[in-house]
């Protein structure tokens, strides 16, 4: 049975202090609000790990951001999978819109970084999703398509059942536009029919599918009450610790 995930990506936003206060807030409300069977997780910068993995309990996990796509050495300024590994964190954004457009984030680098996450038992949240003409182009199925293709088809079933995808359309990334829930169904069913392919109806069927893109308290409800949404990756409404508490009771 798959899992129900909603993970927070603070992106760059808050500094140490700001983050400490933030993780405490949103453990707190998960423990008060006994939350059981979502999986919370929340996303900080690298420089939090080590302390926000010593204020959350059990019951919320903590990922990186990014991670490097070399085990160690003469790569100034990276921070390896060991590394962040050794802060306790369990989960690693890969593959998100911002680092692909921005730092030229490709698949060959992505495969790496996953491979890289799954030795040092990180579990990576790999990002997938086309940008606005894509869409419009009807293009959007083909991209998604290859993205999962081109960074994960290389694993064994076993190992990609340790991978969480996360669906998030560019065009309703921090824009306010969200994915309709029917939007969002028509692609997730499509992800899904993409690994029954490859992998087989069990592996699909155990894989989370989150969806990301202006998921708010407001939206959220109708997002995940998709078959197969099976929860949110989420930016903006990360950084309010009862918002993003709406996210996380809205299933
Ligand atoms: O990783 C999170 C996504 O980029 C969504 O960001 P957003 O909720 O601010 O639109």
């Amino acid at each position: 049975m798959r899992k129900k995930i909603v993970a927070g990506n603070w992106k760059m936003n808050n500094n140490l202090q700001e983050g400490i206060v933030l993780a405490g807030q949103i453990n707190d409300l998960v423990e008060k609000a006994g939350i059981n069977g979502v999986d919370v997780v929340i996303g900080t910068p690298f420089i939090h790990l080590t302390e926000v993995n010593k204020i959350v309990g059990d019951k919320v996990g903590v990922a990186a951001q990014n991670c490097a796509d070399e085990k160690s050495g003469a790569y100034t300024g990276e921070i390896s999978t060991s590394m962040v590994a050794s802060t306790g964190t369990q989960c690693v954004i890969l593959g998100h819109s911002e680092r692909r457009s921005y730092y030229g984030e490709t698949s060959e680098i992505l495969v790496k970084k996953t491979n890289l996450c799954l030795e040092n038992k990180l579990t990576p949240i790999f990002c997938i999703g086309e940008v606005l003409e894509e869409r419009e182009s009807g293009k959007h199925f083909d991209i998604v398509k290859s993205q999962i293709a081109d960074g994960l088809f290389h694993l064994s079933a076993e190992d990609f059942g340790k991978v969480i995808l996360a669906y998030e359309p560019v065009w309703a990334i921090g824009t306010g536009v969200t994915a309709s829930a029917d939007q969002a169904q028509e692609m997730h069913a499509f992800i899904r029919k993409t690994l029954v392919e490859k992998y087989g109806k069990d592996v699909a069927d155990n894989c989370s599918i989150l969806y990301g893109g202006s998921c708010k308290p407001s939206n959220a409800k109708e997002l995940f009450s998709n078959e197969d949404v099976d929860g949110g990756l989420i930016g903006g409404a990360s950084l309010v610790a009862e918002d993003f508490m709406g996210i996380v009771t809205a299933f």
